[in-house]
């Protein structure tokens, strides 16, 4: 060291005492200076904690529970990544631009047929933009957010925190923000301390005026209530209503958070599993009042398991042991409230986390055990099979209007069991469907080409969450789930392995033997349509029936060719027409357009008679079969896509509707790259009627199935139920629309209810005719409710031709379904209902209908 020591040398030289006494001085001086200089450049960059780069958002809640944050604008040189409003976040990365996107807004000029004014443009904030459904001024959820619409990602090395979010009239904001490395390493430290509230299981829940679309909501009830508003000092997202400041006081979710006789929910109970009262009806049709044969549960839980790898009913058992031990009851409430959130993290982390990162933002979102009842719990998960190509052959397809006679009757039938208490709940398939829905965020993590996650050291935490998730003590003493905070290869080798079983078997299993999985009946080429007679019925009829197909409007042979094989065995019955009976009621003049308004979703949502309504409009011509361009036949371009779409003249629109698309990763990005101002209708319906639906499409092609309590249970004596499983999934639409909203706004999208297209279709057509900018065309007197069919259907105005119903793949008798598992599927997706209510600022009253059914 003294060597090193300049001034040592030279004193120790002969030169001049004074001439050293200088030299030395200098030395020293200089020293000083960059001594100084060092020093103010550390007070200039002072980057030793994480934390530091988060700064709260001032003006959010004055009482600090909700933690928005920003960075510091000068503690980066990049400047914060914001994602703009939803119009076109996304510029064209599309490997099939269009062309030709939509000539349409010379219509608007014209003050009719579809635009691109409804297309935000500008940046507004509002979220009521212009939807012409829903007004800014319409009272709902408020929720105090700093930024409307807008979306802000925060992240550094350590911390991620996410500004989510809002909705049409629904004003909110998640914020996550996740532990810090210290903080997980010391998991008993105050950093993950929950917000009081929360962690007696509470959440700061606005009491709202209500949806504006549910005038019938209990007094003093609104389903904003069941949405999860969590606050957390660290770890959390939280949502607040500067306008309603008393639910500071009281702000708790019960078990029944829609229903609830309470101003204000407690969630101490677990929503999705919990004990249940007497119950409450099947999920059959409600209108139909058919017969439904006994689909007992005649294969046990372990047949089942045997059938479907899985991970293992000793973990299941050792998850629902934790769970008893600490009397948690599984939670979805706070999983709803944070998937958004995660998902938008994960998405975050995937570009710029680190892989630690990746895990430690699902596993330790997701397995909070210090809350004490509402922890979720994460099993291994599966893989879900949506968007698949797996389309079983329809042997019995229809999809025409029969000629049927005239009645009105509704039937709901009702039935009632005990539910039984059980607290357990498999969320993990919900975990696995984030993990699943951010593959086309997550491209380093999955390879979308294939059925699994890439093989790699990166790729093995993604999955998170399944096997880590399993939570290391049931005294709660541990905050962290197994494998938290510990290093990746620690942790990995269950997840990795789980997930593989998972992904690999069980779903591929049940996708290829007994899953339609997001295929409808009306792929393109496959026949849905029956009913020849009723087609010929319908020749030449007036101007608000079917249109009549134009030969153009006939798939092209050489497009057949390359469809699937199940597509190919047979043409639609719109084919067929066309050969035998070539019309030219529409001439070969006007121009093929690619479709500026599509019915995107959902399965069994009752998209078809949307659609077939639609056509019943002389503005607006749609191609009869579900292209599934944006799904499966992607790669044969935007011109074989528009080759499919019927001519249009002047004023016309071009529609087609595929239900899966909703479900599709890709989907979102591909129809924003092909015309961003694509108007987008997604049918939604109780999304347990609809998976009984969907399920007994299924089987309606594979009788020998297993029964539709079997295949929703991941392990039904746990009560661990199989979100995986697409019938299931494709329910959380939540989920799915969030996808979307990374596209779209939310004004270019319409949600139809399905239930009301049924019982008020006239009600539907006129929001969906205006959202489409047609004239009011279509109304309640095209439209009479047939007895026999059980649906409405469309009528003639004039003496000509017959009515016409949707053909008998339409309005199946559903398979009678144990109370007990309707019941559970309910409070399953509760949660996830009342924040797709909050998303789209409507309440579809799916918990209502259950409640009087
Ligand atoms: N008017 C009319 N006639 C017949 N059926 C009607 C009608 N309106 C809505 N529905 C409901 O539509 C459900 C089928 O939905 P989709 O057309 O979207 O199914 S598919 O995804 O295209 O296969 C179908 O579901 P199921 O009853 O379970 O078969 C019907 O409930």
């Amino acid at each position: 060291m003294a060597r090193c020591w300049p001034g040592t040398i030279l004193f120790s030289s002969k030169a001049p005492r004074k001439l050293v006494f200088l030299f030395t001085l200098s030395l020293s001086v200089t020293y000083l200076f960059y001594s100084l200089l060092n020093c103010y450049s550390s007070l200039q960059f002072p980057l030793q904690d994480a934390s530091d780069f988060l700064q709260a958002e001032p003006g959010i809640s004055p009482t600090g529970t909700i933690r928005s944050a920003s960075l510091k604008p000068d503690t980066f040189s990049r400047p914060v990544p914001s994602l703009p409003a939803a119009r076109d976040p996304h510029p064209a990365r599309d490997p099939h631009p269009a062309r030709d996107t939509h000539p349409a807004p010379a219509r608007a000029a014209e003050g009719k047929g579809i635009t691109g004014s409804t297309a935000p443009q500008s940046n507004q904030t509002g979220t009521n933009r212009s939807s012409k459904q829903r007004s800014p001024e319409q009272p709902g959820i408020s929720v105090s957010s700093a930024d409307q619409n807008q979306r802000t990602f925060l992240e550094s090395d350590q911390k991620i925190s996410t500004v989510l979010r809002t909705s049409r009239n629904v004003k909110s904001s998640h914020v996550l923000s996740l532990p810090t490395q210290t903080e997980r390493d010391n998991p008993s430290a105050s950093s993950l301390q929950f917000a009081p509230g929360f962690q007696s299981g509470n959440s700061n829940i606005q009491p709202t005026s209500g949806f504006p679309s549910s005038p019938n909501l209990e007094a003093g009830h609104s389903d904003s209530d069941s949405v999860p508003h969590t606050s957390l000092e660290k770890f959390s997202f939280s949502e607040r209503s500067p306008i309603h400041p008393v639910a500071e006081k009281s702000s708790t979710l019960d078990s029944d958070p829609i229903h609830s006789t309470g101003k204000f929910s407690t969630l101490d109970s677990d929503p999705i599993a919990s004990a249940g009262g007497g119950v409450v009806g099947s999920a059959d049709r409600g209108a139909s009042g058919r017969a439904t044969p006994n689909t007992s549960d005649s294969v046990s839980d372990q047949q089942k398991s045997s059938r479907i790898p899985s991970h293992s009913a000793a973990q299941d058992l050792e998850i629902h042991k934790v769970q008893t031990a600490k009397g948690i009851p599984g939670d979805n409430v706070a999983l709803t409230a944070g998937f958004s959130a995660i998902h938008a993290s994960v998405r975050k982390a995937s570009i710029s986390g680190s892989t630690e990162q990746k895990s430690s933002i699902l596993s330790g979102v997701l397995i909070p055990q210090n809350i004490s009842g509402s922890v979720p719990f994460y099993s291994t998960g599966t893989e879900t099979t949506l968007g698949s190509n797996h389309t079983i052959p329809t042997a019995q397809t229809s999809d025409t209007w029969d000629r049927t006679t005239n009645s009105t009757s509704y039937d709901s039938p009702a039935q009632s069991s005990a539910f039984p208490a059980d607290n357990q709940l498999d969320s993990s398939n919900v975990l696995r469907s984030e993990s699943a829905n951010s593959r086309s965020h997550f491209p380093q993590l999955f390879d979308t080409k294939s059925e699994g996650p890439k093989r790699t050291s990166e790729t093995s935490t993604s999955p998170v969450l399944l096997g880590s998730s399993i939570p290391e003590s049931p005294s709660g003493s541990n905050l962290f789930p197994k494998g938290f905070g510990k290093s990746e290869s620690e942790s990995l080798p269950i997840t990795e392995t789980l997930y593989a079983a998972d992904y690999n078997q069980k779903d591929t299993t049940k996708s290829t033997t007994w899953e339609t999985t997001s295929s409808s009946e009306e792929t393109l080429g496959s026949p849905d349509l029956e009913g020849d007679e009723a087609y010929k019925s319908m020749r030449g009829l007036s101007y608000w029936d079917r249109t009549p197909l134009a030969v153009t409007e006939m798939i092209p042979e050489s497009h057949t060719g390359a469809l699937e094989k199940e597509t190919q065995e047979s043409s639609t019955a719109e084919e067929e027409l066309n050969r035998r009976f070539p019309v030219n009621s529409t001439p070969e003049y006007g121009e093929k357009k690619l479709p500026q308004a599509i019915i995107i979703g959902v399965k069994k949502g009752g998209t078809r008679a949307l659609l077939e309504a639609l056509r019943a409009h002389p503005d607006v011509r749609a191609v009869g079969v579900e292209p599934h361009f944006f799904d499966r036949n992607y790669e044969k371009g935007l011109e074989w896509y528009r080759d499919l779409m019927p001519r249009t003249i002047d004023g016309q629109i071009t529609m087609e509707k595929t239900p899966s698309y909703f479900v599709t990763n890709e989907a979102p990005q591909r129809i924003h790259s092909m015309a961003k101002d694509t108007k987008l209708i997604v049918v939604v319906r109780n999304p347990v009627t609809r998976a009984i639906s969907d399920y007994t499409q299924t089987l309606s092609k594979k009788p020998e199935i297993p029964t539709f309590e079997v295949l929703a249970f991941k392990n039904r004596t746990l009560g661990l139920i199989d979100a995986s499983w697409s019938a299931l999934r494709i329910g959380i639409y939540a989920l799915h629309l969030e996808s979307w909203m990374q596209y779209f706004p939310l004004s270019q999208i319409l949600f139809v209810s399905g239930e009301r297209l049924i019982t008020n279709p006239a009600e539907e057509l006129a929001k969906v005719q205006d959202f489409l900018g047609l004239r009011r065309i279509i109304t309640e007197k095209h439209f009479y409710f047939n007895k026999t069919k059980g649906f409405p259907c469309l009528k003639k105005p004039e003496d000509t031709g017959a009515p016409r119903c949707l053909g008998k793949s339409k309005g199946r008798t559903h398979p009678k379904i144990d109370p007990d598992v309707i019941q559970r599927l309910r409070k399953f997706y509760k949660p996830f209902n009342s924040m797709f209510y909050q998303m789209t600022g409507e309440d579809f009253q799916w918990e209502k209908e259950e409640l009087e059914s």
